[in-house]
């Protein structure tokens, strides 16, 4: 296949750099937005800013610069695109490839903030639906699912999922990625992998600022369950099948997002526990935490539905700054009593 992987961040990389090792042969390029980013990767064969210390395979071509710098007359002779950017850059990207017939697959995961298009809908977009605005006739899909970058670019054994409701799209997906080291499952429940994969970031934001504090590890293996329950309210709500969240992009994403230190969300409620303020974690990271951009979308979505979600509505108020640590535990431990499966 020819795959062209769009968003030369950490993921991007991995991604890229594991389709290239792929015994089929893939032909793949690495598309990264500054041309002088993409030369420095050439020449160093190393993604140093986003993903030290892996080489990248000699067969991955390195491209990069404005859209009309070619990738716009390379896409038409791709069998799949990959958009690796963060949700931010979804909306820009996708208008970009309206009108092609290549099948799309977006990594990002998160919800759109309102603010990143200053649209007039009352509340952020999911990333199919920002698609449907951007490029209606697209055939797309989400790859998603339990997978840090350093893990997959490593070779390191892991599963993900590869959501839509296009069944060509799904194999063009578990084609380009399936392989020694990485199974693709398929899903059609494309709005319930996306659910699992935005709120899990919002979750191990929570995780992250609970054990930073010392809670204890009930209090963690609490919100890991409790999360998965408003996560699932949410999702079945905006249409997703309730089986999807105990999958990969569900159950899966959240228990390594909210335990594992790779995780660059779970690292920024670990620094909120440390005293240092929103701005500080997330310019300490050096990478997108999209838990922190997609925490109000994602409660906006549920109040709008009258869906009750504390732990988020918890995170939204530590990320505003207008509730403290301690406050959101009291908060989640004074709710009134209820069954479990309400
Ligand atoms: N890193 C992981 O392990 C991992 C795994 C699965 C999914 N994801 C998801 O993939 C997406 C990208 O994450 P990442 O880890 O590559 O992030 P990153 O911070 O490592 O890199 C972000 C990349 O996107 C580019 N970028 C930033 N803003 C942009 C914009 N507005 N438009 C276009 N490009 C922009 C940057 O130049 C950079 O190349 C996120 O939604 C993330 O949740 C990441
Ligand atoms: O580092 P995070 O928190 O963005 O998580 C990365 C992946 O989404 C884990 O599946």
């Amino acid at each position: 296949m020819k795959i062209i992987v769009i968003g030369a961040g950490a993921w991007g990389t991995a991604v890229a750099v594991s389709a290239a090792r792929n015994p089929a042969g893939h032909q793949v390029v690495l598309w990264a937005r500054d041309a002088a980013q993409a030369e420095a990767m050439d020449s160093a064969r190393e993604n140093a800013r986003y993903l030290p210390g892996i080489p990248l395979p000699r067969e991955l071509q390195l491209r990069g610069g404005a859209p009309d710098q070619g990738l716009q007359d390379a896409v038409p002779q791709a069998d799949l695109v990959i958009v690796a950017t963060p949700v931010a850059g979804l909306r820009a990207t996708l208008e970009l490839l309206r009108g092609s017939e290549v099948p799309v697959a977006w990594l990002c995961k998160g919800f759109e903030a309102v603010r990143d298009t200053g649209a007039a809908h009352a509340f952020g977009l999911m990333p199919h639906e920002v698609q449907r605005q951007a490029a209606p006739h697209l055939r797309s899909g989400a790859l998603s699912g339990p997978s840090f970058a350093q893990e997959v670019a490593r070779g390191q054994p892991t599963a993900l999922v590869a959501a839509s409701r296009d069944t060509d799209v799904r194999h063009a997906m578990v084609e380009a990625l399936h392989g020694p080291t990485l199974r693709v499952y398929g899903n059609d429940d494309l709005v319930g992998v996306e659910v699992g994969g935005a709120v899990k970031n919002v979750l191990a934001i929570a995780t992250g600022l609970a054990d930073g504090l010392n809670l204890g590890l009930n209090a963690r293996a609490a919100l890991i369950t409790r999360g998965l329950a408003e996560t699932a309210r949410l999702g079945v709500a905006l249409g997703a099948r309730p089986e999807t969240f105990t999958g990969l992009s569900g159950l899966g994403d959240l228990v390594l997002t909210a335990t594992g230190d790779l995780s660059r969300n779970r690292k920024v409620g670990l620094l909120l526990a440390d005293g240092l303020s929103l701005e500080q974690a997330v310019q300490s990271l050096g990478h997108v935490a999209e838990g922190v951009y997609c925490a109000q979308t994602v409660w906006q979505r549920a109040q709008h539905l009258g869906i009750d979600m504390p732990i988020t509505e918890c995170v939204v108020g530590l990320l505003a700054g207008e509730l403290k640590p301690v406050e959101a535990v009291a908060a989640l431990m004074g709710r009134d009593p209820k069954g479990e499966l309400l």
